[in-house]
């Protein structure tokens, strides 16, 4: 079934990429990009695996745009980004990745992450490690932050407040002062960089649990950690988190971060 899945993905990807990039509608901002291969992609996830697994449960990032609960319960569930990258995506700007978490009882089994520009797939399982195309994975073993890379994004918030704080955590970061700063477009591949021991932590406040279940894992099983922006443990849904090589680095950040709170991915939806 994963190979298929993979085969159809990658050549539906790689056809839309050649052939239709057009935004089909925006979401929460004019700047937070839907297109048909965000759609199909999900889609083909979805009734992928229904077929093997009908009791399964699902958090898809357009289908909960599309008014469905973004509920994490016990069940096993699917936690799927078909773009991951959307705007790169519509730009073809090399970053883009198909996000696939799955949790059970809360807890992340198995992640995979496919970077399909750079035919780069990231898959770990709990326990067992990260590995990148079969490579086992390893997270950076630096401990200075002046000798680090960090990675963040802005994503499609542009209300004042939360951009006066994203940019005065910048701001505060970028002045360590640390040796780079960088934006894949896609919090999946930053996580998958931090697996990868490239970069030596990540932060966003603003993202999805379906932008970080699957990299969250890839990190921890490459020896990375994973904190909350204030220092506490990370929740999935509270769109909030740090993912770092080692705790030193993660708590440097907490140090740094002019924290606000999103509202969580799981919030009660408003009253029609
Ligand atoms: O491309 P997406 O699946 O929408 O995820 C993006 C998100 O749109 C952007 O706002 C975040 O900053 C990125 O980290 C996500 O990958
Ligand atoms: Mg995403
Ligand atoms: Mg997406």
């Amino acid at each position: 079934m994963y190979v298929c899945m993979y085969v159809c993905i990658d050549q539906m990807v790689r056809e839309a990429l050649r052939d239709d990039r057009k935004v089909m509608m925006t979401k929460s901002s004019s700047i937070d990009l839907v297109t048909q291969t965000d759609q199909k992609v999900e889609q083909l996830i979805i009734k992928s695996v229904k077929e093997k697994f009908p009791t399964h449960r699902f958090i898809g990032e357009e289908s909960v745009a599309a008014g469905e609960p973004c509920d994490l319960t016990d069940f096993p569930t699917w936690i799927i980004d078909p773009i991951d990258g959307t705007t790169n995506f519509v730009h073809a700007f090399p970053f883009v990745a198909v996000s696939i978490g799955f949790c059970v009882n809360k807890q992340c089994e198995f992640g995979v992450v496919y970077s399909c520009l750079q035919d780069q797939m990231f898959t770990a399982r709990r326990g067992r490690g990260a590995f990148c195309n079969g490579e086992p994975l390893q997270v950076s073993t630096e401990e200075d932050i002046s000798r680090s890379i960090i990675a963040t994004e802005f994503g499609s918030n542009r209300e004042t407040e939360a951009i006066d704080r994203m940019f005065s955590s910048l701001r505060k970061i970028v002045c360590i002062p640390v040796q780079g700063v960088r934006s894949a477009g896609s919090a999946a591949v930053n996580m998958c960089l931090v697996a990868s021991g490239c970069v030596e932590a990540y932060y966003e406040i603003g993202i999805h649990v379906w932008d970080v279940a699957a990299g969250s894992l890839l990190v921890t099983e490459a020896g990375g950690v994973l904190m909350d922006v204030e220092g506490g443990v990370v929740d999935l849904m509270s769109r909030r988190i740090i993912a770092a090589n080692n705790r030193t680095l993660a708590e440097r950040i907490v140090k740094e971060i002019d924290s606000f709170s999103p509202t969580r991915d799981d919030a009660p939806l408003p009253k029609q």
